[in-house]
């Protein structure tokens, strides 16, 4: 709560007429040219995400408060999945707005991105399907009302996930930086992600909690509750290019918050240096979880995050390895993105700040790495022990997950992954530090 915001009236007494008139100019000239206030804005509301709530916290809490600050918009209410991502990539005419804004949830989110940053490249003229090209940074902000299940995104960069308060980020013209992380297959461009790419778990939970999206939030409450009780484990090879140079680490006490020094210096440093100084690494294993954290991924059930001290916009990802253990052990680091414990002090846990990585599951290995029949095809024999070793009880268990990439899934099991640093803005200023008054005994100097 302490991160809300809320409109207050203020009214000023002036006795002289004419000086009043003078402040009240001076006031209007002030918003009109100093702050970097939006002045139009291109709306899309998702009337289906979260509890079905968006039209309606539109309506009621946010567009008065647009038109009191004198705020013009244009509002879709859109109409099936995709049509704002379409919509921003063919038809918006995006030179008249300042900014676009969803309503709705970290997937009508993913949507404005798609849209957003493939049009921006497409009229950059860079190719979005080739892993190393750099990518040009979108000249509009994106604001984001929260009216979604999980709205990490939201929450990870305001304090909160509260309508009034997003609003009022957007009406001051705030501006928040932030990475984005593209994914690719075999040089063809997949997704872009900006808070959780999860394999393994992650990936079984958002599976699963699709096919009961009629639940509204709480499915997920009971996909991750079944796919905890199922323990499944994934074989796979992850190498990445570690950080390397920038300041800050995953384990840091010290957490992203407004106007962070981490993120402007490592965005500075980045920036300047190539990509691919440093060596890649490699680890081979069986998971029960591969996670890339972009930024903290803090949501309302887990306050602090997945990885507490990512960085919004360091051009890092934290790269949260989770070995198979047992089901008590897995608990215990799950509980721990609920608790104040650290969740990657457990001897099955491993995290790496990278800049790149890439995953193939072990079915997809070289062939030098499975048994091969004389005609050069991987034996049947050894794909299916692997399957019989992992789930002796059925046998029918799937021998691989799938990606969680922000709440959408993908396809493709083996990706290839890089930081974008600082590609987008947003309308928001970063988590702010409660104010701290030091004169306590004397409140009127506060
Ligand atoms: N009019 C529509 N009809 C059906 N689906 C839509 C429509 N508009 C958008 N969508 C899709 O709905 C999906 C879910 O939307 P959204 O992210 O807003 O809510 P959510 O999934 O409940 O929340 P969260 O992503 O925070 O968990 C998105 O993938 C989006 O593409
Ligand atoms: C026994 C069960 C213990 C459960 C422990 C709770 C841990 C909660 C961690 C929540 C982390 C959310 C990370 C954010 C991911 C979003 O990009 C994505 C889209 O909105 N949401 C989910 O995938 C939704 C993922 C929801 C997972 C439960
Ligand atoms: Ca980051």
């Amino acid at each position: 709560r302490q991160h809300r915001w809320r409109c207050a009236e203020v009214t000023f007494t002036c006795p002289e007429g004419e000086l009043s008139v003078m402040l009240l100019l001076l006031l209007l000239l002030l918003l009109l040219f100093t702050a970097n206030r939006p002045k139009h804005l291109l709306i899309y509301i998702n009337p289906y995400g979260g509890k079905r709530q968006g039209k309606r916290i539109y309506e009621q809490k946010v567009a008065p408060l647009f038109a009191a600050a004198g705020v013009s918009t244009d509002v879709i209410v859109t109409e099936y999945a995709n049509h704002a991502r379409d919509h921003l990539r063919t038809e918006a005419e995006l030179k008249k707005y300042d900014g676009v804004v969803c309503v709705g949830g970290d997937g009508m989110f993913s949507e404005i991105i798609h849209g957003l940053i493939w049009r921006t490249q497409i009229d950059g003229a860079v190719d979005p399907n080739c892993p190393d090209e750099t990518l040009q940074t979108c000249s509009l902000r994106i604001g984001i009302i929260p009216a979604g299940s999980t709205d990490c995104i939201c929450f990870a960069t305001v304090g909160t996930n509260d309508p009034v308060t997003s609003a009022l980020h957007i009406i001051v013209g705030d501006s928040q930086p932030m990475d984005v992380c593209s994914v690719h297959h075999n040089n063809a461009f997949l997704r872009y992600s900006v808070s959780l790419l999860g394999y393994g778990f992650y990936g079984d939970v958002l599976t699963d909690s699709e096919r009961k999206r009629w639940m509204g939030p709480a499915r997920y409450d009971l996909s991750g509750l079944k796919m905890f009780l199922t323990h499944h484990y994934y074989e796979g090879t992850v190498s990445y290019l570690p950080a390397r140079g920038i300041i800050g680490t995953p384990r840091d006490a010290a957490r992203c918050r407004s106007g962070c020094v981490v993120c402007q210096h490592n965005g500075k440093l980045l920036t300047e240096r190539s990509e691919n100084d440093g060596e890649w690494r490699t680890i081979r294993g069986k998971f029960l979880a591969i996670n890339a954290a972009s930024m903290s991924c803090a949501c309302p059930r887990s306050p602090k995050g997945l990885s507490p001290a990512a960085h919004l916009a360091d051009g890092t990802t934290d790269l949260i390895l989770v070995r198979k253990c047992s089901r008590f052990d897995f608990l215990r680091h799950l509980l721990r993105h609920t608790s104040k414990d650290d969740q990657f002090d457990l001897t099955f846990v491993e995290v790496h700040r990278v800049r790149r990585f890439r995953f193939t599951p072990r079915h997809c290995q070289s062939d030098s790495d499975l048994e091969l029949d004389l005609l050069g095809n991987a034996s049947k024999r050894q794909i299916f022990s692997q399957i019989c070793r992992d789930h002796p009880a059925c046998g029918c268990a799937p021998a691989y997950s799938c990606w969680n990439c922000d709440g959408e899934i993908l396809t493709h099991t083996a990706i290839d992954v890089r930081v974008h640093c600082q590609l987008i803005k947003l309308f928001a200023r970063g988590i702010e530090e409660p104010a701290v008054f030091e004169d306590l005994a004397n409140p009127c100097a506060i």
